[in-house]
């Protein structure tokens, strides 16, 4: 969906990169940023579209007492199996897109420019299309794999073995290196960070 007046500027990276932190200072700044990973947490959510389907394949075990989907029990399953993690991409991504596409049109009534964090960005970027979302930019927020390895331990407290599940589980980012507009080296502190976003944000 290229809106007439709307630039989309989609931002992506590997796990821990440092994409949530890059929104964190365009928010600041008052601009819209869609958030893949806050919706797909809404779609899972008991009752909402993506919820029956996941509790039908990976069965009650994934649940907690209140019957929400227990989100630290299905990760350790999905980072360790290929198929069940695509078979959870298949349920969830669809409805991810269909309400970011919603989100989308409501904020393009107002904004000149709409920021999408959407950490799978180069992996569904076929599938992207078919929803009819055009990126005007890709911006790439990299860290050495030493670094997003350390950062993902300490942000979700796990070992450095799960760790590498995780970063595995996504493309190399090299690359993902081949489809960025714009690469954020995000090696350095947050204040540095915030001085490459700003002087990105400067040029569009
Ligand atoms: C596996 C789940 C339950 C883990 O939940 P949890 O709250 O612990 O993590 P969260 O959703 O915040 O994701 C953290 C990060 O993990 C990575 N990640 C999440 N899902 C996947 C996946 N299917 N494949 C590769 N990486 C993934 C992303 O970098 C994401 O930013 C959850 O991530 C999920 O439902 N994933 C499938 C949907 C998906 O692909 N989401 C990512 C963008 S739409
Ligand atoms: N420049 C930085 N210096 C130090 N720590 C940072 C920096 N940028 C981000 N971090 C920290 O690294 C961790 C990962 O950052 P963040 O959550 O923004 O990554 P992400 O790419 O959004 O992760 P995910 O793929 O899981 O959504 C967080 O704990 C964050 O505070």
């Amino acid at each position: 969906m290229k809106q007439n007046r709307c630039k989309i500027i989609g931002i992506t990276g590997g796990i821990a990169s440092g994409k949530s932190t890059v929104s964190d200072i365009l928010r600041k700044k008052g601009y819209t940023v869609i958030d893949a990973d806050d919706i797909s947490r809404k779609v899972t959510d008991i009752g909402e579209s993506a919820y029956e389907k996941i509790h039908e394949y990976f069965g009650d075990d994934i649940l907690r007492k209140d019957l929400s989907i227990d989100r630290k029990k299905l990760g350790s399953i999905i980072f360790g199996d290929e198929e069940k993690r695509k078979k959870l991409n298949e349920m969830v991504h669809p409805e991810v897109y269909k309400k970011m596409i919603q989100e989308i049109r409501i904020n393009a009534q107002r904004d000149e420019i709409i920021f999408l964090d959407i950490p799978l960005l180069i992996e569904e970027i076929e599938n992207s299309k078919k929803y009819g979302i055009e990126y005007d930019e890709i911006w790439l927020v990299f860290v050495s794999e030493k670094e997003q390895r350390e950062r993902l331990m300490m942000r979700d407290k796990i070992s450095s073995e799960e760790a590498e599940k995780r970063i595995k589980s996504q493309m190399s980012m090299d690359f993902k290196r081949k489809y960025a507009t714009r690469l954020i080296d995000n090696q350095y502190g947050k204040e540095h960070l915030t001085k490459i976003v700003e002087k990105l944000v400067k040029s569009l």
